[in-house]
């Protein structure tokens, strides 16, 4: 993925946008089928390098939160409840190892409207989606929308609501977790009630405390998730403009593998007019968004949860990630619904 290529020199007509036909006639270069050799069709779900290396930088992130807190005297002296998942306040060993921190209040707690919102700016403004800042609805947006809304489900399922519960309260409560109410001594006699109380956020509402499950760390899960997605969404659109070669693969309908780039006719405009203005607001705040994401991510593996409670969210964010990214490039009819992006 990572070989450089200098992008063909096609006539540009700037702010001209023209939609690429998916799942048309297949006309890929001979220069794509020369570096890019058909495989099997399962080669299509693998990541490309680049990809490979971002995806890593999650696992890398954990574990370098992980060694810190280890390596660090003060961090690993610092006492820690399990219950609150974190040092209690008067201990902890810094300003980012205290949930009322700033950055978790207003930017982690709000984390998917900044997803939503650092997305929706990306989708306004650059060219390769649509006219910049005019509010045309072409395919390549609404077909950005849908896996958004996709991985949005997800988000929404796991942390918010699930038929009832989220899941991962329901997690918590099916392995042996509940709600016990030890402020209000009325509603401590009546403990039967207390499983009333199925959701983490009503437990804490009611002055309860949530203990004795296995709670993965939202956390992990949201930073992931929306960090993860605003990288595939920006990805093409960054690799375009710094001439590396698209080396994601796809099935198609005939079963024959192909590179992404084959699928894609290019937008007239869409190469060098991209590279020459540069990434432009949208991706300069989605990109800023991710790094703060990275940041809190470090900070959530370094002072919170348990280590396995970490890694188990990160595979279940990856898990929603894989099903809306990866497997359309290996089932030609999901692709023709959800797109790719960049194609
Ligand atoms: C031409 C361009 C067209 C653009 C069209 C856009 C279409 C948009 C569709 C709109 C869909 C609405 C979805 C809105 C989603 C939100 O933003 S909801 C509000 C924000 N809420 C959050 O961000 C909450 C995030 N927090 C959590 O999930 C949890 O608090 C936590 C971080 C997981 C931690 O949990 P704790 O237990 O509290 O620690
Ligand atoms: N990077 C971070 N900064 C501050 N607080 C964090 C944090 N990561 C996790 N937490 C806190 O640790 C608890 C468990 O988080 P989660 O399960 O979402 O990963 C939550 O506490 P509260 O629920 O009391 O706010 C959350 O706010």
């Amino acid at each position: 993925m990572s070989a450089r290529r200098k992008t063909p020199s096609t006539p540009s007509t700037p702010h001209t946008y023209t939609e690429p036909i998916l799942n048309g006639t297949p006309t890929p270069s001979s220069t794509n089928m020369r570096n890019n050799p058909p495989r099997t069709p399962a080669s299509a779900l693998f990541p490309t390098r680049l990809e490979t290396l971002l995806i890593s930088l999650y696992p890398g992130t954990l574990l370098l939160g992980s060694i810190f807190s280890t390596l660090s005297p003060t961090t690993r002296h610092a006492p820690y409840s399990a219950t609150l998942q974190s040092h209690p306040p008067d201990f902890a060993p810094s300003y980012f190892a205290q949930k009322r921190n700033i950055f978790n209040v207003f930017f982690v707690k709000q984390g998917w409207a900044w997803t939503t919102a650092a997305l929706v700016l990306f989708l306004l403004t650059h060219p390769s989606l649509g006219p910049p800042m005019r509010p045309v609805l072409t395919p390549r947006r609404v077909r950005a929308v849908l896996r958004y809304l996709l991985v949005t489900l997800w988000w929404a399922g796991v942390t918010q609501w699930f038929f009832g519960a989220p899941l991962i309260d329901r997690g918590f409560l099916l392995t042996g977790g509940q709600c016990e109410l030890i402020k209000d001594p009325g509603a401590r006699e009546e403990m039967s009630n207390t499983r009333e109380y199925v959701t983490a956020a009503g437990c804490k509402l009611v002055g309860g405390q949530w203990k004795g499950g296995y709670d993965i760390s939202g956390h992990v899960f949201l930073l992931t998730l929306g960090s993860a997605l605003l990288w595939f969404e920006i990805l093409p659109a960054v690799s375009r403009a710094e001439g590396l070669r698209d080396g994601r693969r796809v099935v198609m309908s005939d079963g024959k593998v192909r590179t992404a780039a084959s699928e894609a006719q290019r937008e007239s405009h869409g190469v060098e007019g991209e590279a020459e203005e540069g990434p432009g607001l949208g991706m300069k705040v989605a990109l800023g968004v991710m790094g703060m994401m990275w940041w809190m991510l470090l900070m959530t593996a370094a002072f919170f949860h348990t280590w396995f409670e970490k890694w188990t969210a990160l595979v279940v964010a990856f898990t929603g990630l894989w099903a809306v990214y990866f497997l359309p490039r290996a089932v030609p009819a999901m692709r023709a619904i959800v797109g790719m992006p960049g194609v």
